[in-house]
């Protein structure tokens, strides 16, 4: 039997894992540390594995052939530090991260000079070639609260739908709702708030009555078949009130997933979130939403937002909300900046091996666009920086 002391060549058999290189390093590391020379690593699962036949290059001196199972158990100092290295990152990274890009909606909501419809349309047509499986293309709430989405209809039914592309728009209540499907929405999403004082201010009512509203919505797009997202405002914080309790954030998202919405986003509207509370939040919420239903939407106000995805993606979260260029606002949330921008989110994610299935450099054209047409330097620090190396 080998034991770390003994052993001086390892074939070490790993579980299969897309994302064990990282920790198979980390483990090597370890056994260098401890004088052990590992001579050949594969993942797979049974030791008959035809992976094991397919290495021509495992030597004969190898000694000993070890499960993953046998090797913690003869190497004590190993299966603690990988224990502790487990308690830190709950979950692997995913492979694959779906991005929902909000810039046409959320991002030029706020732009107190209305764009023309047809700059919109445009933006939307070139983020359609991109890769990009959700563009959130408008909201039909009132053009008395937000003048810069009053050209709802037009920007729907002008835009070239690609094909495996996603329109959502949102719809407060019945009255949107129906504007939204006569305009020809094939996807909506109901917009709530952990906050009372938010809710009001965003949507003129209590968060009971906003899912008194949102109910009748969700329940008649069920019966068109038309599924619906839904929104938690203020997750980690409110312009209002300040703190939030997630366990408030919770009680909405349950709510809304109940009542039938597909996907949650919890919001950070105001982009004051850090890991450390994003985490306790996300914590919370898991308890009654399963991961695999929720999105984050962060804004960038405090420069966490980065932070803030990376730790929802440890969590388990496989959907992230973004705005090209980093555009963006809430016309409800004194303060809030943009929303975390679509480039530096892909660059990250694309660096870490996690595929988005967005080609970055035509998200870059579509940010240049825009942020020429708005006479504005883009937010998205990639954008940035590949324009100056170019
Ligand atoms: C919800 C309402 C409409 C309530 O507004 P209200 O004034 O309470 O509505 P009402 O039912 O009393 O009706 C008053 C008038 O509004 C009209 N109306 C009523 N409903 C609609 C509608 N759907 N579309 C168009 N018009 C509508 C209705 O027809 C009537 O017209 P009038 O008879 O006076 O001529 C209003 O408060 C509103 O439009 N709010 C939207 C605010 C908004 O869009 N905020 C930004 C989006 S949320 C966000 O950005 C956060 C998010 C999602 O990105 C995530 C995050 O970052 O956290």
């Amino acid at each position: 039997m080998a034991t770390a002391e003994s052993s001086l060549h390892l074939l070490i058999k790993f579980p299969s894992c897309r994302h064990s290189p990282p920790s198979l390093r980390s483990v090597l590391s370890g056994l260098y540390l401890h004088d052990l020379e590992p001579v050949g690593v594969f993942t797979g699962h049974l030791l008959d594995d035809p992976e094991l036949f397919r290495m021509g290059n495992v030597p004969t001196t190898v000694k000993h052939c070890l499960s993953y199972e046998q090797l913690l158990e003869n190497c004590p100092w190993l299966r603690r530090w990988l224990q502790e290295e487990k308690t830190i990152k709950a979950h692997e990274y995913p492979d694959f991260v779906k991005i929902v890009e909000v810039g046409p909606r959320d991002g030029l909501q706020n732009e107190k000079e209305i764009v023309p419809t047809g700059v919109k349309i445009q933006l939307i047509d070139m983020l359609s070639g991109t890769g990009l499986s959700v563009i959130e293309a408008t909201s039909f709430v009132s053009s008395k609260w937000v003048p810069q989405m009053s050209d709802h209809t037009e920007v729907l039914r002008g835009i070239q739908r690609a094909p495996n592309v996603r329109y959502p728009v949102l719809t407060p209540n019945m009255q949107g709702f129906q504007d939204a499907v006569a305009a020809g929405a094939t996807e909506v999403a109901v917009f709530g708030s952990a906050s009372e004082t938010f809710s009001r201010k965003n949507i003129n009512c209590s968060v009971d009555e906003s899912m008194l509203r949102f109910k009748e919505v969700i329940t008649l797009a069920k019966g068109q078949h038309i599924p619906v997202r839904g929104y938690v405002s203020c997750a980690l914080g409110c312009p209002h009130e300040g703190h939030i309790d997630p366990s408030k954030v919770a009680q909405v998202a349950k709510s809304l997933y109940e009542m039938g919405c597909y996907e949650i986003s919890l919001g950070d509207t105001i982009g004051v979130g850090t890991p450390g509370s994003m985490c306790e939040m996300m914590q919370t919420v898991m308890k009654e939403v399963p991961v695999s239903a929720l999105a984050v939407h962060c804004h960038d106000t405090y420069g966490q937002a980065l932070p803030n995805i990376l730790t929802a993606l440890q969590m388990g979260v496989r959907v992230v909300d973004s705005a090209v260029a980093g555009l963006g606002g809430c016309p409800y949330a004194q303060g809030s900046t943009g929303n975390v921008s679509t480039e530096d989110v892909l660059y990250m994610l694309h660096g870490m091996g996690i595929e988005t299935g967005v080609n970055l450099a035509k998200v870059v054209e579509a940010g240049d666009f825009i942020c020429n047409f708005l006479c504005r330097k883009t937010n998205s620090k990639v954008a940035q920086a590949s324009s100056k190396t170019l």
